[in-house]
């Protein structure tokens, strides 16, 4: 399969609250998508049922050409999950060495790997430090740094950014580039619209559906605006319309 994600029809609803109605979506290889959405469209649910985190009521779903949920395939996804999941009375490093330890990284390259996560997310001097004493943006480059240990072939993020001041949003950006141009593939979901003018391809989740799929600059021809976030407001209040 040339999908690095392949979602066929996912359906999804808690309770009555129907949330995906039909998600048909892809992620190819080396590229960064960035599914977008209002808040509870349901970005943090298509990734959950991707993962087999929530059950699906429909549809299929496959990663790395293998059908989900398969506990086998999530070492080589790297997921940064909307919370985070850190052991907060443990220092960064604790934290980073157990979970490169869950996903098969060997003690020799321990030390090298941890390294360069942290400078990536620019944690290197605060590394000793505990958790519970970190900043909300700190725990966030946290849980991104555990993300990209073992450089994983898939990197699934949701809302990564949150919290973190321009400069670093600007440098992690310049990051998950050169990650994609190594091969990596990106699922991204973020707010802030000025991000997803940086992705390869934006797909808009909107009342249980994605109702455009293109390259940034496609959907602004198409939408005859200049930004994503008109392509955003525009869809949005056409799909009220209907
Ligand atoms: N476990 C759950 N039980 C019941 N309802 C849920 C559950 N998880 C999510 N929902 C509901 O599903 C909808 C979509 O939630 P989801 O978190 O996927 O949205 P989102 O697009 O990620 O939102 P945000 O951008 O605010 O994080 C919301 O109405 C939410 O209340």
């Amino acid at each position: 399969m040339k999908y690095v994600v392949y979602l066929k029809q996912i359906r999804k609803k808690f309770d009555k609250q129907v949330v995906l109605r039909e998600i048909n979506l892809v992620v190819k290889k080396g590229e960064i998508l960035g599914l977008i959405g209002p808040s509870g469209a349901g970005k943090s649910t298509v990734i959950k049922t991707m993962l087999g985190m929530e059950k699906a009521d429909g549809g299929e779903a496959f990663i790395l050409a293998t059908t989900m949920p398969n506990r086998k395939i999530l070492g080589r996804i790297g997921y940064m999950a909307q919370s985070d999941a850190l052991y907060e009375t443990l220092s960064a490093k604790a934290n980073l060495e157990f979970f490169a330890k869950m996903k098969g990284i060997s003690k020799e390259q321990l030390t090298n790997e941890i390294t360069h996560v942290a400078r990536i997310v620019d944690l290197s001097t605060s590394l000793n430090r505990r958790v519970s004493e970190y900043s909300g943006g700190m725990k966030r480059r946290l849980s991104l740094a555990i993300a990209l240990l073992g450089s994983p072939e898939l990197l699934i993020l949701d809302e990564p950014t949150v919290g973190i001041d321009p400069a670093l949003r600007k440098k992690i950006w310049q990051e998950l580039g050169i990650l994609r141009d190594a091969g990596t593939s990106i699922l991204i979901t973020t707010h802030v619209m000025s991000e997803a003018e940086l992705t390869d391809r934006v797909a808009l989740l909107l009342h249980g559906n994605i109702i455009a799929d293109d390259s940034p600059q496609n959907l602004e021809k198409q939408y005859a605006v200049e930004s994503i976030e008109e392509v955003f407001l525009k869809a949005e209040e056409s799909e009220e319309l209907r």
